[in-house]
């Protein structure tokens, strides 16, 4: 079904637009930096089915750290809680993403699985006979999830993350050290590019941040894509560690689980709502859409939108 487009929502892009220049395109993955750091798109998708657009939703987007809450429901739904919060912790870091600082304290493992350390860990426990049918199993499991089985990944982002990935390389090897992972660094650098590199459009992204509005349920069918408690749990973290080191005031300013990626994408779950897809490429310095922020805090406003 195509997406309508109001005015409303169109004149709360404009307005936030306004902010993407204070901002940068990530760079540190090469592939990245080619984006418009001008852009700005959101849809959002309701429990109905029906969305609404505003900006260029044709564009797409690779989901990078938004992936972390999707590997992280799969591994719950593979493992359970106790074996997957035996390799990560549940607490928020206050540190940026990539950071290796707090692995130093005992026990050595990651604090959460938003970040780079954690989320690496997730991804070594997702289940599969080798690396492709490991990143196979992500990738239809996020395509169920957008209803969108011509979902891929780019190969272009994903080598040019892999090339250029010493710190999550290191972040890696420290964890084998302390047996928070056990497979090959190159091995799992490889699944977690791609899981990083998988593409799509905000629509599809809204329409996943419904499934967890939902907690869980696909929109439209009611038929369960995650087991509630699984959805809760990720919410969760999306509220304590979805926007890094900026979730406090995001969820003071906003008040919604939300998860960022480099790339400039935000998906958002309003629950028992909507579910939110933004594309903004251009980041504050914590690395979160400095655009897609503004959008949601005026469309929290405006719809009323803090769970808090
Ligand atoms: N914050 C992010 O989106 C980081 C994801 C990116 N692929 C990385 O590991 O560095």
């Amino acid at each position: 079904m195509p997406c309508r487009t109001t005015d409303e929502l169109n004149e709360l892009v404009q307005k936030a637009k306004y902010y993407t220049f204070g901002g940068k395109v990530a760079d540190y993955i090469p592939a990245l930096a080619k984006a418009n750091p001008e852009e700005l798109s959101v849809a959002i998708f309701h429990e109905d089915g029906t969305c609404v657009s505003a900006g260029d939703i044709q564009q797409k987007l690779t989901l990078q750290s938004v992936s972390k809450v999707l590997t992280l429901a799969l591994a719950l739904m593979d493992y359970g809680e106790e074996a997957v919060f035996d390799k990560v912790g549940y607490e928020p870091t206050g540190d940026p993403f990539n950071s290796i600082v707090k692995l130093e304290f005992s026990p050595s493992k990651p604090l959460n699985p938003m970040i780079n350390a954690g989320a690496l860990a997730v991804t070594n426990m997702i289940k599969g006979k080798d690396a492709d049918d490991r990143f196979n199993r992500i990738l239809t499991f996020i395509q169920d999830l957008a209803g969108n089985s011509s979902i891929g990944y780019s190969q272009e982002v994903a080598e040019s993350e892999y090339r250029t990935s010493d710190l999550n390389r290191a972040l890696s090897y420290f964890l084998k050290q302390h047996g928070v992972i056990e497979e090959d660094v190159e091995e799992l650098l490889m699944v977690y590019t791609k899981q990083c590199a998988i593409e799509m459009d905000c629509l599809d992204l809204a329409r996943i941040g419904c499934v967890f509005a939902m907690d869980g349920l696909e929109p439209v069918t009611n038929r369960r894509l995650i087991p509630a408690h699984v959805a809760r749990l990720c919410k969760t973290f999306m509220v304590t560690c979805g926007m890094y080191n900026a979730s406090g005031e995001f969820a003071v300013r906003v008040g919604i689980p939300a998860k960022s990626g480099v790339s400039g994408g935000i998906m958002g779950s309003v629950p028992n709502r909507f579910g939110i897809g933004i594309l903004g490429p251009a980041l504050d310095e914590k690395g979160n859409s400095i655009g897609g922020i503004k959008l949601l805090e005026m469309m929290s406003a405006k719809y009323n939108m803090s769970m808090f």
